[in-house]
């Protein structure tokens, strides 16, 4: 037996030793729920025993996917659960254990005590292999990635984001472990692991907040379904599953979507001013009595003076909270102005409802801004001195003639969500939310999500350079601003890309002077398998080209995208289903197995083996930041890239549809000093500072040349 096979089976025998134990915790806990078969207490034992049970995971579980040695001769196995033998001796400690740091934040700078950190890989509880990193006293030149991590990184990918719990890097540990009492911005590039960190914090912050923090008090949005679908199993898989994950979209009323919306309105709509001019318009809906009120009681009538009426009005607009419950609390005054007169009022009565109904109407979100988009005076007595008359007939639109058939747009859910909030008060909140691909999200979208904050404590991420549409940030503050500030806020940044082998990120960053110049590129931790595939084609060729590659990638069992937009997007459809291929599109809400059709809007936050782009300039044309969002496409892919085009595979310049490129550009010195900025940073982030001197003498060298 080999070296290395005598080892696997050592472990395998302490992998089994501890499955033991764990099935006889198990087996102790069902036996447990049996015993506490009658009587009250029944329920509260079982339902503990179920608690601890499910923090055993299940049977087919590995016990560990890790084990840390360290100088002094102590040896820890890592896992995703605690397993203790019968005399209480750890067997394995839990990741989420202060215990276990040290496994993730050894490095060969500072090994912390550690010689030997080994990552298992395993199906089921059998150990297929392991990875070694011995640390060594010497210093070693740097801290690449290691084995395990790229091994976990060249695995084929599937619909799903995966749990990195065996190979989180110290970088990353550090901001799962972040403190919980703040507004935590994630940030980096694509691929830095910002999504998958985010989730592991929140299993990290259950475990070790039992106190302050249930599952039911977390709150995972996401930028639309495809993407919730896409991550929606790893908080599962580490152990929780009562995370309420939704897509932005969901906070709003249930209401019949897909409302086409021009630029212009949904910059209106988004904005923050529109929560002042709801207010307002809400307020206008209340109306004044009459110089007197008649109101008819059984077979008599009895008359309220219309001023202690207005009064009773006045005194419920001026009470805060929400519209419904003030509407009732007027509906309690006029019955007590009726007592006051001898009137006795039992049960319903019309005249009573229809007075109410005047003065107080009973309002909808729904028939709140129907009605305000449907009237000319409305909107422009709604707007104050916030929107001009222009902007604000922007919103003006026929109503439906049914309130139910309405259709509405993206930009009207977070306007409904807040008329819900005046209306009918404070939704559902939640001690810690989750914001990711936030860098786009507009103002009234971030009041969606401020509101729901019980505590103010977030974690946001995102990443300036892929941030795109009518509200795209250069920075983070105008994010924050809209945000809970009951808790101080910090930009956190992840500097190492895992997910874009370097030839295809180095092909994306060339985008990066234009589309986002003070953005440090991350450092990418590793090669693929191939260079970018650029094929120029001739316009007939262009969506033929596109399925045949992809094809050729799907028969290689990857996981394909195909990112296009526009004419290409029609015309790439129309070849899908002429050659019988079944695809999947991201709009539908999720991915399929093996060929996706993605826009490249939906394409933030999803990665595949294999990404086909398809027209970069139609991308760029397809955004305000088209370069951002064209770097967002090239950047979804582990593996390969190929880029099917008639136009430029990386234009970098402005492309306007319908308008020829100018054959000779003028130079234009402020790109120019957004191509040095963006050069002096890379240089920055990616040479010791040492050889920083060297570096710019030997390029200015080049550049003379
Ligand atoms: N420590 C790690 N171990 C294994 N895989 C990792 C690690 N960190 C990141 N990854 C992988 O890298 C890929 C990108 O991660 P993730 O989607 O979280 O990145 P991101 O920063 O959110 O990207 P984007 O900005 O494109 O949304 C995923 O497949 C993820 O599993």
């Amino acid at each position: 037996m080999g070296s290395k096979a005598g080892e696997l089976a050592r472990e395998q025998a302490y992998f089994d030793l501890a499955h033991k134990q764990r099935e006889q915790s198990r087996a102790a806990l069902d036996e447990a729920t049996r015993a506490a078969a009658h009587g009250g207490a029944a329920a509260g034992i079982r339902r503990d025993a179920s608690a601890l049970q499910s923090q055993l995971g299940s049977p087919g579980d590995q016990v560990a996917f890790g084990r840390f040695d360290h100088e002094d001769g102590e040896r820890w196995y890592v896992g995703s659960h605690l397993i203790l033998d019968d005399e209480k001796n750890v067997l394995v400690i839990n990741w989420k254990l202060p215990a276990a740091a040290p496994f993730y934040k050894a490095s060969h700078r500072d090994p912390l005590g550690v010689t030997l950190k080994r990552t298992f890989e395993c199906t089921g509880n059998t150990i297929d292999d392991f990875v070694d990193v011995l640390f060594s006293q010497v210093a070693l030149d740097g801290d690449g990635p290691d084995g395990s991590l790229l091994r976990e990184l060249s695995r084929s990918r599937t619909g799903h984001l995966r749990s990195i719990v065996a190979t989180i890097q110290a970088a990353q540990y550090d901001l799962i472990r972040a403190p919980l009492d703040q507004v935590l911005v994630i940030e980096g590039g694509p691929g830095t692991g910002k999504t998958a960190i985010a989730l592991h914090r929140v299993t990290w912050l259950l475990y070790n907040h039992p106190d302050r923090l249930r599952a039911a008090d977390i709150l995972v949005v996401g930028p639309n379904p495809t993407f919730t679908h896409y991550i929606r199993t790893v908080l599962p898989a580490l152990g929780e599953q009562e995370v309420l994950q939704r897509d932005i979209s969901l906070l709003a009323p249930d209401v019949r979507r897909g409302r086409p919306e021009a630029l212009a309105v949904a910059r209106i709509k988004g904005d923050a001013g529109m929560a002042t001019v709801l207010a307002r318009a809400l307020r206008s809906r209340v109306g004044s009595p009459e110089s007197a009120e008649r109101l008819q009681i059984g077979s008599s009538f009895l008359t309220l003076p219309g001023a202690d009426v207005a009064q009773a009005v006045v005194s419920c607009k001026n009470t805060p909270g929400p519209y419904a419950q003030r509407r009732a609390r007027l509906r309690d005054l006029i019955i007590r102005l009726v007592e006051e007169r001898g009137g006795h009022l039992t049960g319903g009565n019309p005249s009573l409802d229809n007075l109410v109904e005047r003065l107080w109407p009973q309002l909808t979100p729904q028939s709140l801004l129907s009605s305000l988009f449907g009237s000319r005076d409305r909107l422009l007595a709604a707007a104050g001195d916030d929107y001009s008359a222009e902007e604000i007939m922007l919103l003006r639109r026929r109503s439906a003639d049914r309130l139910s058939e309405e259709v509405w747009s993206r930009d009207d859910l977070p306007l409904l969500d807040e008329a819900a909030f005046l209306i009918n008060g404070q939704p559902e909140r939640f001690a810690h939310i989750v914001v990711d691909e936030a860098q786009d999200l507009s103002p009234m979208q971030l009041r969606s999500i401020a509101r729901r904050s019980s505590t103010g404590s977030l974690t946001v991420v995102g990443d300036i350079a892929q941030s795109t549409g009518v509200w795209a940030r250069d920075a983070w503050d105008d994010v924050l601003a809209s945000l809970p500030e009951t808790l101080p806020a910090s930009v956190q940044s992840l500097r190492y890309g895992y997910r874009v082998p370097r030839q295809l990120y180095e092909f994306a960053a060339q985008l990066l002077p234009i589309a986002a110049p003070g953005v440090t590129p991350p450092v990418v931790v590793r090669d693929g398998p191939a260079l970018p595939g650029i094929h120029r084609v001739d316009p007939d060729e262009r969506a033929g080209r596109a399925v045949s590659l992809a094809l050729a990638h799907s028969e290689e069992f990857r996981f394909v995208g195909i990112i296009c937009t526009g004419e290409s997007r029609v015309e790439v459809e129309t070849a899908l289903a002429a050659n019988g291929v079944v695809w999947s599109s991201a709009d539908r809400g999720e991915l399929g197995r093996a060929i996706n059709l993605v826009s490249p809007h939906e394409a933030k936050g999803l990665e595949f083996d294999a990404v086909i782009v398809v027209e970069p300039e139609e991308i760029v044309a397809d955004d305000e930041r088209g370069h951002r969002l064209l770097y967002v496409a090239l950047t979804r892919t582990v593996g390969y890239l190929d880029i099917v085009c008639v136009g430029d595979p990386l234009p970098l310049r402005p492309v306007t549809p319908g308008t020829e490129p100018e054959t000779e550009t003028p130079f234009d010195p402020a790109l120019i000093e957004k191509v040095a900025a963006a050069i002096a940073l890379r240089i920055r982030a990616q040479v010791p500072p040492a050889q920083h001197d060297d570096v710019l003498a030997e390029l200015r060298r080049l550049l003379q040349e």
